[in-house]
């Protein structure tokens, strides 16, 4: 037999090395650390003692978890013996198939990834809670739990009465007991860390009776385990209180003795709204908080977990109650009857490389079919506008190019069912037109090419047709399927047949929608107007919007208040596909954020609040440890962050998405560009604590700080740049990002020095008498020494003298003696090179 180490056979008898300690120590074996050794007699003690024990709870369990105790003590026995790990299997595979299944379960490796991660909660389990014993189950319910593990998706709620059933046999609890696999609807937040403390306080509460009741004790801790190991799944259903009630008389309660009325909580609440319901100051619980080794601030959410047992720390107990997910309720678009769909117009963006007339073109389509027909002919800038040909109607996007349309399907919105391309006949092919095929591609959009200034004389659509084939777009006449079509925005010749195929294309898709439902769509474009408040041009996409709706949309919410189509015009209704300029907005929204309508104001309220909230969570949870650009220089010189954080506070939605793509341009392999957050309107104080909490800087384009901002600004010493011009910020950042870029060094030669003497002194080295023929020799650079013109050492100055006073330098002309640092075969006639390494500031390509 072999000597054991304490760890070792805690593991194996699946114990807490801590628990087997304190019954090694019961039973008068000293031992020091998990890392301590048992002789072999020890090792029998325990073995004996523990299937004693077990055999007590075996008595009281009923037979069939005896069998479970005994495979757990053989399983001990087998590992002692050290047999070989065939040996293992053949005796594992020849065990009765209950035994199998609990000691899969028991020992768990098996099942690591099957198994969630979350250790046994050890904050109940020295809780002197009193569990009834499990009656004696036939086979196949023992059997239960390891065959729920491995299919956690057959789980759900049940009633108490069936989970003591399934409760896992004795042989199970003398084991660590593997976390129950929780279905996803009951997932509650991660335990923390501080239950280790938590858990380390009550069991210095435990009295010396229980002490002496060691034995029974842990049974019936293991018992306790068991049971709220089981609890943890359904906590939301019976929280702690209920647990509680099972407390046996006699058995003396843990701290803090609770008698207060419940507090009821959510899946989080902020430590502000717990300190409230608890009526403490949260400094109190902020300090509680830190006791237990969570820091947090007063707004900071904590999960459900950390509040029971904060709460605990005053005295309450807690109630989980999960909010029905109002917001999932609304988010999941019902099914349209197709009975109830009805055709709609199709929306087209226009893409394009640079000046291949994209702008010019929707231009041309717009005056040629809208201001013609319209009296004043002033028609708005919404963002979209429609035209009518052959009395159906046409929605065009009116911000051109492939990153608008790519950056709203980024953020989920699928709202072109058309992308029109625009390839100008004499320029051809570009490198944008590819991407605006690949991004229109990838979003399984059809084209249509539009082969722009055909007027000009260079003007060559053949050629353009030809390049398209390489990227697989083949010209109808071609024997290909893609429609393109000659126009000129100049002289708007095409344009016709241009809304022709566009109708023609958009027939094939056949595309519908149901008008008679609440509206769901997607914003445009939002602004902050300095009349009328945050206003957003929004499609709809399906159902109808009308004045008096209740929207939400991303983090923002709104009760309609007016609407204007296109053309100025107020309108009450907008069916689908129709662009409409919406007031009434809570804050401005982004673009790309899809609404949608719901019943009351309250509803989009919350909803709005609660994303807002998660917003500000994830944005803080993704936000480092504070500290200036100068620190952050440096942490990027040490290679712990490598990235630029930037919070942008535009005007308009426009130019804030311009600046951010732009800004994120600029990022290199080095040093990338993070737009953490982006906005429209004056930068506020909230702005400033995200940028403080995440190690950002803040540009403002043509929106200024408020009176709050500049303070907290100023506290929190973060930097805050205003600009007027898209152009001053790109180069701003790019100057600051050379900065944060890591140097390259450069080498410089400080001067040489001939070695005209050496010197050899017992204790010192070797001392080199020196002439400094050019430059200078500085104490503190790199030199070498060069013999013959070969470099035969590399290294520092050990000193440098002049007579006999220690030097930082010694210029041209001058006599000095030095030595080196672990060299001393220097010779007469070496030449000391003195040299330092300089720091060059890259410029961004
Ligand atoms: N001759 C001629 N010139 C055109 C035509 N369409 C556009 N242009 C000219 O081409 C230049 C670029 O047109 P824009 O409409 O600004 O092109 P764009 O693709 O919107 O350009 P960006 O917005 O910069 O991407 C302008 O000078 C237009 O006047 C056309 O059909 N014929």
């Amino acid at each position: 037999m072999v000597k054991k180490r304490v760890h070792e056979l805690a593991k194996e008898l699946n114990v807490e090395s801590k628990e087997l300690m304190q019954k090694l120590s019961n039973m008068g074996i000293s031992v020091k650390s998990p890392l301590s050794t048992l002789q072999d007699a020890e090792v029998e003690r325990v073995l004996a003692e523990l299937k004693g024990g077990n055999e007590k709870v075996v008595n009281n369990k009923g037979g069939n978890q005896q069998a479970q105790a005994t495979a757990v003590q053989a399983q001990a026995r087998a590992d002692k013996a050290k047999e070989g790990k065939n040996n293992h299997k053949k005796r594992h595979a020849e065990r009765p198939r209950h035994q199998q299944d609990a000691r899969r379960y028991d020992r768990g490796p098996g099942l690591v990834d099957r198994v969630p991660s979350r250790p046994p909660d050890r904050r109940f389990q020295e809780r002197p809670l009193k569990v009834e014993p499990p009656q004696p189950q036939p086979r196949a319910q023992a059997q239960q739990p390891a065959s729920k593990v491995q299919q956690p998706a057959a789980r759900g709620r049940m009633p108490a009465e069936k989970k003591a059933q399934v409760a896992p046999p004795q042989g199970e609890a003398t084991g660590r007991q593997p976390a129950k696999t929780k279905p996803e609807h009951l997932k509650v937040p991660k335990v923390p860390q501080e239950i280790k403390a938590v858990s380390e306080k009550v069991r210095s509460d435990k009295t010396r009776g229980e002490k002496k009741q060691e034995k029974q004790h842990t049974a019936r801790a293991r018992d306790r385990k068991e049971l709220l190991d089981e609890t943890l799944v359904d906590r939301k259903l019976r929280p702690l209180a209920s647990q509680k009630k099972k407390t046996a008389p006699g058995e003396p309660e843990p701290k803090p003795v609770v008698e207060k009325k419940p507090i009821v909580i959510g899946e989080s609440i902020t430590v502000k709204e717990l300190a409230e319901k608890m009526k403490n100051s949260p400094a109190e619980v902020i300090k509680k908080l830190m006791m237990l080794g969570v820091l947090a601030t007063i707004n900071q959410e904590i999960d459900a977990d950390t509040a029971t047992i904060l709460a605990q720390e005053f005295g309450f107990e807690v109630e989980v109650k999960v909010e029905q997910d109002v917001e999932a309720l609304f988010m999941q678009e019902p099914e349209d009857d197709p009975a109830d769909l009805q055709p709609r117009p199709c929306v087209v963006t226009v893409m394009g490389h640079v000046d291949h007339g994209k702008t010019s073109l929707l231009d041309a389509i717009r005056e040629t079919n809208v201001t013609a027909t319209e009296a004043g002919g002033i028609t708005q800038h919404i963002g979209a506008y429609q035209v009518e040909h052959n009395n159906k109607k046409i929605t065009f996007l009116d911000t051109p190019g492939h990153e608008a349309f790519t950056a709203m399907r980024a953020r989920g919105a699928k709202v072109t069912d058309i992308a029109i391309l625009v390839v100008a006949a004499d320029d051809g092919v570009m490198p944008q037109t590819v991407e605006a095929i690949n991004h229109a591609k990838a979003a399984g959009v059809p084209i249509i090419v539009a082969i722009n200034k055909i007027d000009r004389p260079d003007a060559n659509p053949d050629r353009v047709k030809q390049q398209l084939t390489e990227y697989g777009l083949v010209a109808e006449e071609w024997g290909g399927e893609t429609v393109m079509v000659p126009v000129s925005a100049k002289t708007r010749q095409g344009l016709e047949d241009l809304l022709e195929m566009i109708l023609l294309v958009a027939e094939m898709q056949e595309l519908k929608a149901n008008p008679n439902r609440p509206a769901r769509g997607t914003v445009i474009e939002a602004e902050l107007d300095k009349g009328r408040g945050p206003v957003a041009t929004v499609l709809v996409q399906n159902g109808t919007l009308t004045v008096g709706d209740n929207l939400v949309a991303g983090t923002t919410w709104a009760r309609v208040r007016a609407m204007m189509d296109y053309k100025g015009r107020r309108v009450k209704k907008a069916g689908p596909s129709t662009p409409v300029e919406v007031l009434g907005f809570s804050e401005v929204p982004q673009a790309g954020d899809q609404f949608f309508v719901v019943p009351d104001e309250k509803t989009a309220r919350q909803i709005a609040e609660k994303r807002a909230n998660r917003k500000r969570e994830e944005e803080f949870k993704a936000a480092m440890p504070r500290v200036s650009l100068d620190d952050l220089f440096n942490q990027i010189k040490e290679g712990q962050v490598k990235e630029l954080r930037v919070i942008i506070k535009a005007d308009v939605q426009g130019s804030a998405e311009a600046l951010k793509q732009a800004l994120e341009r600029l990022s290199t392999e080095e040093v990338k560009v993070n737009i953490i957050h982006q906005g429209v309107g004056a930068i506020t104080e909230t702005d400033i604590m995200l940028a403080s909490a995440s190690n950002a800087i803040i540009i403002g384009f043509n929106v200024r700080p408020d009176v709050n901002a500049r303070r907290v600004a100023e506290k929190e010493k973060v930097d805050i740049r205003l600009y007027r011009v898209i152009y001053d910020a790109i180069e701003d950042v790019k100057a600051a990002m050379s900065g944060l870029l890591e140097p390259e060094y450069r080498e410089v030669i400080l001067g040489r020095a001939e070695v005209r003497k050496t010197f050899k002194i017992s204790k010192v080295g070797t001392i080199a008498g020196c002439y400094v023929t050019d430059g200078k020799i500085a104490r503190d650079a790199g030199v070498r020494v060069i013999r013959d013109g070969v470099v035969v050492y590399e290294g520092k100055l050990g000193s440098l003298k002049r007579f006999k006073d220690d030097v930082r330098e010694v210029m041209q002309g001058y006599e000095c003696g030095l030595a080196l640092e672990k060299y001393n075969e220097i010779r007469e006639g070496d030449i000391i090179e003195a040299f330092t390494m300089e720091a060059v500031k890259r410029e961004l390509a």
